[in-house]
Order: structure tokens, then sequence, then C-alpha cells
């Protein structure tokens, strides 16, 4: 059997792409330095993958930014705001990623989002004019040549046309049927130049078929291939679905002249029932991704031959794939020099899997399975259960009643206990948690964590930061503060290395969104707390100030969300322990005297099936109570605050409210606030934050235009409901860029007060 990749990671085993792409943002490389890197990356992964003997190599998953950005551009979908700015293509694209901002050019970024069920962020197309739409870009056909040129015939990987359409945002007036024809001419030419170069194969990524389709959505995905296919000549063409099950397309599948198609039967277990079902179109090449794409476990043989041996005479030939680009996992083990073989042992990154994928392809030719040393040696890492258990914690969960998740008193009685205790002023000002982690931060942690500094030295420098920040704060005039977080390096990673349960790695970097990375900890075990975790940093920068010091900490649903889960427990097992874990830590708080705890849950959206019929029965129910477990047991004057990073939380608005929380934050300025029409309609009670700019583009937001955003706010929300704040954490921020934009907000506030009192006289 033959095997398969449908993308590799791209910004370097040491984030070479990261430091060097921030290099050329800071001018301290040329245009061709930085692309002389990717080249090198490129073919680095290359050669990896042909020596891994992987047989189906891919090209265009590299990337500078995002394979989404890319796609746009390849079709021409450039707002003219961007060509106007008269840059290089490449400063082009970057500008429509992050914003551009000099002399009296000023252009926001495009909209970022969420990948599907992933922490990968893509760039929203915007599609305003059918007539531009046209291929004239080059990426795909340079690097399939770039890898030629190198002796390896690589599979060009391309987003396809349903995912795009469905993924972009359309001009007022303007819907998906006017891009239909262009985009069916510029898949024509990308096949019909494939076909010129010689190439063998490409694959086209429709990840966007696994959401519920309606007729129309099945329609449209029919009408594109059969326009596309119709004249296809010599590629053979590869349709790649991931993250689900196709169930509302599968036998149109079947039947369009796809010379492969390719199933993730990982999340998409039902993929499996329908092959047995419907059966395979024996003339098509079935990639069967069965090695993990999402999660960081050795694969287990075992059951991975079960499944081929069960699909197998469904199916013509199959070639071993993993269930999703392998973006979404770490390089390689082999970085991961001070964890403890008896884990690592365990552990299967992107480097990894491509020799899993190879000896899972030798072992289906095998007669006598059982007797090869590799299948042994696989087996035994899963005869025995791996882990302990905490029977401790496991009680104390079965011991939850009903009264464990109920806040009370009403959240109308809370608030006016709240405001007598706090005395806040009428929209009141605060950040989302985490000021900008400077160079400086990071050394003394990277100092500490390599020994060359004393546990004292690094919390004395912290703690200096904290003073700072609190006094900086206080001169901007801001009403809640926050102690900046200067502690952690990341909102997850912090806690993961303070909980019972949890491992941590010290390379195993994953991609976020351009040039951030994320190191999601590892669930190894049952979950529980050590000790206090943020009490003191908490206490210490309550005790510089007369106002309010927000205490900071994860929910046990994001902590969970972005890090690498257990297979052996119930998800929601595994959240009601840091549930509990949260919990402590937040009575702790209160009980030292802070009367403002957030609990941030960025990822709640995240994770919540793909398909709405699961929405509740698999998620939501179980995940909103545990929320509320972590603050439920709070006196009424507790403040509790909740942050969200993606507001696309229209369909789920009641399971939010449902939270309890007393004020929630959230993201709203790249999707323009459209979150608050749908609050005024339910009459949300929770007071909100909806942030009022974008802190994911170094652009600072100008006075007049966050007046104009409040005053916007103020029109559709009652004024005693609303707070003021940027949309998320301060942390990639500069010190300049932040100083500049509270400043900003701070002045456009007072400016909104004082009209407001002015009118009200
Ligand atoms: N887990 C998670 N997911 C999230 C978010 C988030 O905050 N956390 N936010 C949303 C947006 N995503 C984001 C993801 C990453 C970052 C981010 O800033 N990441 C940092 C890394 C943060 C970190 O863990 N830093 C470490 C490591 C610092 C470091 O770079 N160390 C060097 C050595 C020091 C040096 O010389 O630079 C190294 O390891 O090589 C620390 O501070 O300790 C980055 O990519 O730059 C921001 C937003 C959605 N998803
Ligand atoms: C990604 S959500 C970030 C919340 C966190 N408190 C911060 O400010 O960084
Ligand atoms: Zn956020």
């Amino acid at each position: 059997m033959k095997s398969a990749i449908i993308g590799y990671p791209r910004i370097g085993t040491n984030r070479e792409l990261k430091f060097q792409t921030e290099a050329y943002f800071r001018k301290e490389k040329t245009e061709e330095e930085l692309k002389q890197v990717g080249k090198d990356l490129r073919q680095k992964h290359w050669e990896k993958e042909r020596d891994a003997r992987v047989d189906y190599i891919p090209s265009n998953d590299f990337s500078f930014y995002d394979q989404v950005l890319d796609t746009a551009i390849l079709l021409n979908a450039i707002p003219n705001r961007y060509r106007a700015l008269n840059l290089s293509p490449l400063d082009v694209m970057f500008a429509m990623a992050r914003g551009h901002q000099q002399g009296d050019k000023d252009v926001h970024a495009l909209p970022m989002k969420k990948w599907f069920n992933t922490n990968y962020h893509y760039l929203v197309p915007e599609l305003s004019d059918p007539k531009e739409i046209k291929l004239v870009g080059t990426k795909p056909f340079d690097e399939y040549k770039e890898a030629k040129v190198l002796g390896i015939e690589t599979k060009p990987v391309l987003i396809g046309p349903f995912t795009f359409l469905q993924l972009a945002s359309y001009q007022e007036g303007l819907n998906k049927n006017a891009f239909v024809q262009p985009l069916i001419k510029a898949y024509q030419q990308l096949l019909h130049q494939f076909d010129t170069l010689g190439t063998e194969w490409i694959q086209i990524d429709e990840p966007a078929l696994v959401y519920d389709l309606t007729e129309e959505d099945q329609k449209l995905f029919t009408q594109l291939y059969e326009e596309i296919l119709r004249h296809k000549q010599h590629v053979n063409v590869q349709l790649q679905t991931y993250f689900g099950d196709v169930r509302d397309v599968y036998q149109t599948l079947q039947t369009l002249p796809f010379d492969a198609i390719g199933l993730d039967v990982i999340e998409g277990v039902y993929n499996i029932e329908l092959i047995k079902t419907y059966g395979f179109d024996q003339s098509k090449v079935l990639f069967l991704g069965l090695v993990n794409g999402k999660n960081i476990w050795r694969n287990n043989y075992k059951r991975s031959l079960d499944i081929i041996n069960q699909i197998k005479p469904h199916v013509g030939e199959i070639v071993l794939s993993s269930s999703s680009s392998l973006l979404h996992v770490p390089y390689t083990v082999k970085s991961e020099r001070h964890l403890s073989a008896e884990y690592v042992r365990y552990f299967s990154f992107a480097e990894e899997k491509i020799t899993e994928l190879h000896e899972l392809s030798q072992l289906v030719d095998v007669t006598d399975v059982a007797a090869d040393e590799c299948f042994i040696n696989n087996q035994q890492l899963f005869e025995n259960a791996r882990t302990e258990v905490d029977q401790h914690v496991r009680e104390r969960v079965a011991r939850l009643t009903s009264q464990d998740f109920k806040r009370s008193p009403s959240l109308h009685e809370r608030k006016k206990r709240q405001q007598e205790r706090l005395k806040l002023p009428l929209l009141p000002t605060t950040t989302i948690g985490s000021f900008p982690q400077t160079a400086d931060v990071k050394d003394n942690r990277r100092d500490f964590k390599a020994g060359e500094k004393t546990a004292d030295a690094y919390h004395c420098f912290n703690k200096d930061k904290v003073k700072a920040c609190i006094k900086w704060q206080e001169a901007l005039g801001l009403d809640v503060l926050v102690h900046g977080e200067y502690e952690r390096n990341d909102m997850v990673e912090y806690f993961g290395e303070q909980l019972n349960g949890f491992i941590f790695t010290s390379h195993a970097w994953v991609q976020s969104y351009g040039t951030r990375c994320v190191k999601p900890p590892i669930v190894w075990g049952d979950v529980s707390r050590r000790a206090p975790m943020t009490v003191d940093y908490a206490t210490y920068a309550q005790s510089l100030t007369k106002l309010p010091v927000k205490g900071m900490l994860t929910g046990p649903i994001t902590i969970f969300n972005w890090s690498f889960p257990r297979e052996d427990l119930p998800v929601k097992a595994t959240v009601a322990q840091i549930a509990l874990a949260i919990r402590e830590e937040v009575l702790d708080l209160e009980e030292a005297g802070i009367g403002i705890i957030q609990i941030d849950e960025a990822a709640l959206r995240e994770k919540l099936p793909l398909r709405q019929s699961d929405w509740h029965t698999n998620y939501l129910d179980w995940a909103i109570p545990l929320f509320r477990l972590t603050h439920a047991k709070v006196k009424p004057e507790t403040q509790i605050h909740t942050h969200m990073c993606y507001s696309e939380f229209t369909d789920i608005i009641h399971d939010i409210d449902a939270m309890d929380a007393d004020v929630i934050t959230f993201e709203s300025s790249r999707s323009n606030l459209e979150l608050l029409q749908t609050l005024k309609a339910v009459d949300f009670k929770m007071a909100v934050g909806p942030g009022v700019y974008d802190i994911h583009s170094p652009r600072i937001p100008s006075v007049p235009e966050l007046k104009t955003t409040i005053e916007y706010i103020l029109s559709v929300l009652p004024i005693e409901n609303i707070w003021i704040n940027p949309d998320c954490g301060l942390k990639t921020r500069g010190e300049k860029e932040v100083d500049q934009s509270l400043k900003h907000l701070v002045n456009a506030i007072q400016f909104v007060r004082e009209t407001i009192v002015y009118e009200n006289v």
C-alpha cells in the first residue's frame, strides 16, 4: 500500500519562519532573505517526507501567513484598498493579513476566523467583484516546479472552490452565486496548467463538506465540480476532506469524476459506515485518513489494521493518509530532550507520523502481522493502561450535585451588590488581561527555565513589571486594572504547567495564526490542583492600587480545548477535573480579597461540533454547566467576568447566557460588531464589553473611530450594561502601540461620558 499526507507544518522546527518573518516586519530582513527562508524550509520538508518514503508528497502546503489568504490572492480577490497601497505583492499579502498604517495610508486587516474546529486561524477572503475573480497567481505552479528541480514529484494542494465560497465574505448585495462561474473558470485553468506541467496528481481540499449541507449547498458543490472536471485531461484529481464525515455528499462524491477521494476516519468515524453501506467506486482511489493529524499520540496499529480490513472489501485501491494536514501537530519528539523516555515513546508528532504511515503501509502487506517486530513494539504501548487513576479526584467529580452548578442569587440581585462594592463609573473601561510580552519578559523566563536565574530573581523581575503595569494603567485612567500576565508564557500552558496530570514540552510549537504559535500542554492523567496558581501575583497587584484589579484565570473548557487531550477518558470527565481545580483557585482568589475574577473561555466556540445536531448532546449540555461549576460558589458581591475571542455565538446565545457570569468581554472589531444586534434581540442580561478595537493588528485606532464605535454600541445596548475594552489581550503588541491605543480609548470614552452627561442635563 502507498502512503500520503495532506500537508506538513511550515513554521520550522525552531520556528525559523516566525522569527525571520517578524524580523522582516521590523525591516531587519529583506524580502529576498525572507523568501530564501521559505524556500529552504520547503526543501527541508519535501526531503524529509521523501526520506520517510511518503508516496504522495504535498506542495503548496507552505505559506508565509495563511493558505486561505494565498488562495484569495491566487484568484485575484484583493480588495482595492490593499492594491492602492502600491506595495510589493509580498507586502500586499501582509497588509491584508495585518493591516497597514504608514503616513496617510491606513487600512484594516481582513477579519480572521477559526479554521473549522482547530486553533488555527484563517483570513476571511472578501469578494466584491465577480469580474475580478480569475487565476492570476503562480504560487502552486512555482512550488511544484521548485520541488521538481529537486527531483521530487509533488501533489500540489489547493483549497477547493466550494470551501472558498463558504468561507468568504461578500459585499452587500452579492452572494456566492455571483462568483460561481469565474471560480469554475479559474479552477479549470488551474487543472489545465498542471496538465501542461505534467503534474501527476493534485489535491483539492474541501473540508467545508463535513458541515451540515443544505440542498442548495449540495447543488452548488455538484455544479462546481461537474463543470471544473468536464474538460479534465491528464492530471489526476483527489478530492480531500477532513475534520468529519461527508454524509450529505457521500454518494455525489462517488458519481463525480474524481480520481481519488480522501476521507477522515478519525473525526469522521461515520465515513466507515458510509463506505460499508454505499460501497466505493472501484475506479477511484481511497485516501484513508487514519493517522490522526490533530493529536499527538502514537497510532494504534492494531486498530488501524482493523479499520483497513473492514474497508478493504468495499474499495479498489487504498492509500494510507493522515486524517488532516499535519499543520496542527508539532514537528518532532526528537526536540523534546527534557521529557522522560517513558512519556516520549507514546508521542508521535509530524515527523513520527510520516514514519507511522510508512510502517502501516508495509504492515498491511505482511502475512503474519502478529509476528512482526514493528507491530509487536507498537502493541506494547497499548497493552497496559498507561496511567494511574487519581481516585480522590474521580470521587470528587462523582460527588458533585446540582447545587454545585447553580449560582445564586440572580444576576439582577448580584449586580446591585457588586455595584455597591465596586462603585464603578458608567461605561467602565478595562483590558482583557495580558500586557505586552516584550523581549525582556521572555528573556527573563528563558533565563529562569535554563537555570541561569533563580526563582526569586525571576519573580522579582515579574513583580517589577506588574508594578509598572499598574502605574501605567492608573496613568492611562482605566477603571478596572489587570496585573498584566507577565508570569505566563501562555494562558493555557501556564496552567498546564501547574496542574497535576498535565505534561508539557519544550519545543512542540503549533502555528495558531501568522507568526504566532502555541505549545499546547498534554493531558496525561487525572487532573488536580497542587497549590494556588495565581493568588500571589493577583494579591500583589491589588496591594499596589485602590482601583479593583481583576484576578485572571483560564476556564476549564479552554484549558482542555487548547491542550492535546488524552483519548482514554471521555472529554467531559477531564474537563470536570479541570473545572474543580479552577473552582479551588476562584475561591482562593475571593478569599484573598480579589473582588473581580475573570475566567477566560476564549476557546468555547472552537470545539462546538461542526454538525448542529451534535451541539448540545456532545458539547454544550456539559460544557456550560462545567463553566458554572467554577464560579457557582462565590459570594454575590464577587463579580465574575468571562472573555471569548470569537464572537460567532449568535446561534448559541442562550447557552452563553446560561454561563451566568456577570460580565462578558468579546472580540468583535474584526466582525463589525455583528453580535450586538443578537444581544439586543434576545435581551441579553449579562453586562458586555464588545471589543472596540482589534488587537491582532499593529494598527492604532484613532479617537474618532473609537468614538464612532462606542456610540454605535450605545445605540444598540442599554448603557448600564456596557463595558469598554480592547477585543483581546495585549500580549502580542508592542508597548508603544498599546500606550497609544489605550490613550485613544480612554480619550474617546471621556468624551462620550461628557456628552452623555451634557445631554442628560
Ligand atoms: N493557547 C492559546 N491559543 C490561542 C491564544 C492564546 O493566547 N493561547 N490566543 C488566540 C490567538 N492565538 C495566539 C497564539 C499565540 C500567541 C502568542 O503570542 N504566542 C507567542 C508564544 C508565547 C509563548 O509561549 N512564549 C514562551 C516562549 C518564549 C520564546 O519565544 N522562547 C524562545 C527563547 C527565547 C528567545 O530568545 O526568544 C524559544 O523558545 O525559542 C514564553 O514566553 O516563555 C508567539 O508565537 O510568539 C498569541 C495569540 C487563539 N488561540
Ligand atoms: C486569547 S484570550 C486572551 C485572554 C487573556 N486573559 C489575555 O489577555 O491574554
Ligand atoms: Zn481573547
